[in-house]
């Protein structure tokens, strides 16, 4: 399996128009599942198209183990493609769609019904081997297109969209089978999704992507402590973070505009707002880091808008009252007894908040301290 780098890759794909993909450096480590995550159009498909071979590369290079790889076409660069439509041959049976890369290589009957078998007893497609994959579930051919692609063994397996085509079971039982496949194998992969849970069960690391620029890379629970910038926060978690306009107050500090609802952080986080008393700042304010207690009429300070019961969970839209009511998000634990209209106590966990300068955009607590 390799080791996959892109350095300062960019496609553009009509001249004068702004790149799919913008001057992307990026690896994949051996043996890692790596997921492109990013909303519609923000160049996930066109940077596996470059690994895969299927699109030129406008400028920059992608490695292979240190060999570049980029002037390679599609069929010497070992990588296989998974799609998200399967991708099968109708009219053959579930062994000839898994042996078919082999048949083409000419390889020797007895060899290729030995890896056909074991291909087979990996995916648990011994019994419908004889099939045609033509009256198979879809999990089922989807399992049957990711046997075809490990069949050749390829330095690289590429995952389009895998689960897109499936139903709510299917798509879970699957998911776990291609983490448990690409973890007990080893195989170094790219997975494409628009799907910030199946980035989050199936990655290790999840790049970020947003106009064809890459905005943080990192893994799952470190895109959701520590967000590079407010795109990041605002895209990973569910509901989406609050954000909020602020100003500090003092040293430690910050005002959100609502009488009452101060945050005063620890000593140690005041000393990454200290430089910034005349400028604004926004707070990122997670849902679940919102407390919510029942009120009486003297501690009250905001009033329930709308109720979303989630089973688990109530997702509560909350208005703060203040001389500009605050709307907030908040996730508490369900299902809750609060009706719309009822009167709440409100408040912010400071120590959880995540701080961003307005201008950059950037967290003012990332690796490399304030922007
Ligand atoms: N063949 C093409 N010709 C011209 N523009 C293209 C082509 N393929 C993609 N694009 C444009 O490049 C940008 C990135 O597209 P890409 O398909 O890589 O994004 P994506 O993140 O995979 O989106 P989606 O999730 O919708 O597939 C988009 O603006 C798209 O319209």
């Amino acid at each position: 399996m390799a080791v996959v780098e892109f350095q300062k890759v960019s496609k553009q794909y009509v001249a004068g128009q702004m790149p799919a993909v913008d001057s992307l450096d990026l690896s994949c480590n051996e043996g890692e599942m790596l997921a492109l995550l990013g909303p519609s159009g923000c160049g996930k498909s066109s940077t596996l198209k470059m690994a895969a071979g299927l699109e030129d590369l406008t400028s920059g290079e992608i490695f292979f183990d240190g060999r570049p790889i980029s002037a390679l076409p599609p069929a010497q660069r070992n990588v296989a493609m998974v799609f998200e439509d399967y991708c099968l041959y109708p009219n053959l049976s579930v062994e000839d769609n898994i042996g078919f890369p082999l048949t083409v290589q000419r390889v020797a009957a007895d060899e290729l019904d030995r890896r056909v078998s074991e291909i087979t007893a990996m995916l648990g497609l011994e019994a419908i081997r004889k099939q045609s994959v033509r009256d198979l579930s879809g999990g089922a051919q989807q399992r049957v297109s990711i046997g075809r692609a490990l069949i050749r063994e390829p330095d690289l397996v590429l995952f389009d969209e895998p689960l897109s085509h499936l139903d709510g079971d299917q798509r879970v039982y699957l998911r776990s089978e291609i983490s448990r496949l690409q973890k007990s194998r080893g195989l170094t992969s790219i997975l494409v999704t628009h799907d910030q849970n199946e980035a989050t069960a199936m990655a290790d690391r999840i790049a970020i992507l947003d106009g064809g620029k890459l905005q943080q890379v990192a893994t799952p629970r470190e895109l959701y402590l520590r967000p590079a910038n407010i795109f990041v926060a605002n895209f990973i978690g569910e509901p989406p973070m609050n954000l909020l306009e602020a100003r500090i107050e003092d040293g430690k500090t910050i005002d959100i505009g609502v009488p009452g609802l101060a945050l005063t952080l620890s000593s140690q986080r005041s000393k990454v707002v200290e430089s910034r008393r005349s400028g604004g700042l926004v707070v990122g304010v997670r849902p679940e880091h919102v407390s919510v207690l029942p009120a009486n009429s003297h501690d009250a300070n905001a009033w329930l808008s709308y109720r979303e019961p989630r089973g688990d969970v109530d997702v509560l839209t909350l208005t703060i009252e203040g001389p500009v009511p605050l709307k907030l998000v908040a996730e508490i634990d369900g299902p809750s007894s609060y009706r719309v209209n009822d009167r709440l106590r409100v408040d912010i966990l400071a120590d959880h908040v995540h701080l961003f300068d307005p201008e950059s955009q950037a967290n003012l607590e990332a690796a490399g301290g304030v922007q």
